[in-house]
């Protein structure tokens, strides 16, 4: 898929100085972020209410309309594909070391409340063994 993006990328660099006349892409680009948006939303909601509806085919066509408006907006924001993979690596790689750790490693540290640090204070005495109070 990310060949399939790449092309695309590279396509709708290529005919962003067309003629906006017989180019949508150049079209897109002459009327700027805040239209490339526009359809990028558009086909976004599109895709939604074909999937709500199972149309399968209308997702599948509806789905390459949204992946080409958004190839548009990327360019228009100067984020290149690499870019969209590197962070997808990255979280893949952050969850990936998520998954092998043990659920309860993951639980952050609780602060411990008001009652629970009155009712075990731990003191430390200077020169001698910490004790713990029960
Ligand atoms: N991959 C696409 C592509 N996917 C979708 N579309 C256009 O996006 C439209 C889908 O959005 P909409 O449903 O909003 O279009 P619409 O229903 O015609 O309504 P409007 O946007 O016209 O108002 C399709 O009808 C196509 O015209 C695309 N237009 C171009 N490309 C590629 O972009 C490159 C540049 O092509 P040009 O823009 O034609 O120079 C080429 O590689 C093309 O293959």
């Amino acid at each position: 898929m990310s060949d399939s993006l790449e092309r695309l990328y590279l396509a709708v660099l290529a005919a962003r100085d067309l003629d906006p006349a017989t180019s949508r892409t150049a079209r897109l680009f002459q009327r700027g972020p805040s239209q490339m948006a526009k359809k990028l939303a558009e086909e976004a909601i599109e895709v939604v209410i074909d999937a709500v509806n199972g149309d399968t085919e209308a997702v599948i066509r509806e789905s390459a309309d949204l992946l080409y408006n958004l190839t548009v907006l990327w360019a228009s924001a100067g984020v290149r594909p690499e870019d969209v993979w590197r962070e997808m690596t990255r979280r893949e790689e952050m969850l990936g070391i998520a998954e092998k750790l043990p659920k309860s490693s993951m639980k952050l540290p609780k602060v411990a409340s008001p009652s629970v640090a009155a009712r075990r204070p731990i003191v430390a005495i200077e020169g001698r063994v910490a004790r713990k109070r029960h």
